[in-house]
């Protein structure tokens, strides 16, 4: 389970943003919504760990997240936490399996070409696995970056305006393989968006006013 609590943030002297409570069961989809500025991508840096709230605490499988050390955070981070970004922030000069495998070592997991293997072919693209990421078109690169997301079955996936700039055909095919891959791999998917298409596919919204 995944649960917030008491949070509030202030950046510098602006206005505090407060956020109310919630609790995300295993294997359950959200969405997260709210107009621009209201504090979607405060909120997932919150939840993922990259930003320590001026107040509240973050638990993920019972662990308080904020309370472990810098280095116990990052370890955990890349074992129980997905992020598919906007854009995919691969690195240019390894393949894709290479960037995977990194992926599993700053983890401090073993590498397992099975497991890349198996993940890169869910999402149709094994056949790129020895490619650069500018060698991938843009859908083959989304792939690859949910791909990463998912590699080490995080207890949350989380993406943040995954489909705001993609026409509708595109945005539905990367909700569909949001939502394949979290059930596929256990996972709790949380989507940030303003993108009104893809509402219909969730019942679990948090709103932010
Ligand atoms: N690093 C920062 N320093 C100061 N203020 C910030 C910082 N980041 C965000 N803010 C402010 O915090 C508020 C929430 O910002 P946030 O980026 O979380 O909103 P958002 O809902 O993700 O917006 P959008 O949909 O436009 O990306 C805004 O008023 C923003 O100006």
């Amino acid at each position: 389970m995944i649960e917030i609590k008491d949070i509030k943030h202030q950046y510098n002297n602006n206005q505090e943003i407060v956020f109310k409570d919630w609790q995300i069961e295993n294997n359950q989809q959200w969405l997260l919504l709210g107009e621009s500025g209201s504090g979607k991508t405060t909120l997932l840096h919150i939840l993922t760990g990259i930003l320590k709230p001026t107040q509240g605490s973050v638990k993920i499988n019972s662990t308080e997240i904020y309370q472990l050390s810098p280095k116990a955070l990052d370890r955990f981070r890349g074992q129980h936490v997905g992020i598919v970004f906007q854009r995919p922030h691969l690195l240019k000069s390894l393949s894709i399996t290479e960037n995977l495998q990194l992926t599993q070592s700053l983890a401090g997991l073993e590498v397992n070409t099975n497991r890349i293997d198996e993940v890169l072919y869910s999402l149709n693209i094994l056949s790129k696995k020895n490619n650069k990421p500018d060698q991938l078109s843009q859908g083959q690169l989304q792939r690859a970056s949910i791909a990463r997301a998912v590699l080490n079955k995080p207890t949350l996936l989380i993406a943040d305006e995954p489909t705001s700039s993609l026409d509708d055909k595109n945005a539905q095919a990367v909700l569909n393989l949001l939502l394949e891959q979290s059930q596929l791999n256990h996972t709790t998917l949380v989507i940030a968006t303003h993108d009104q298409r893809i509402k219909e596919a969730f019942t679990n919204t948090y709103s932010l006013s």
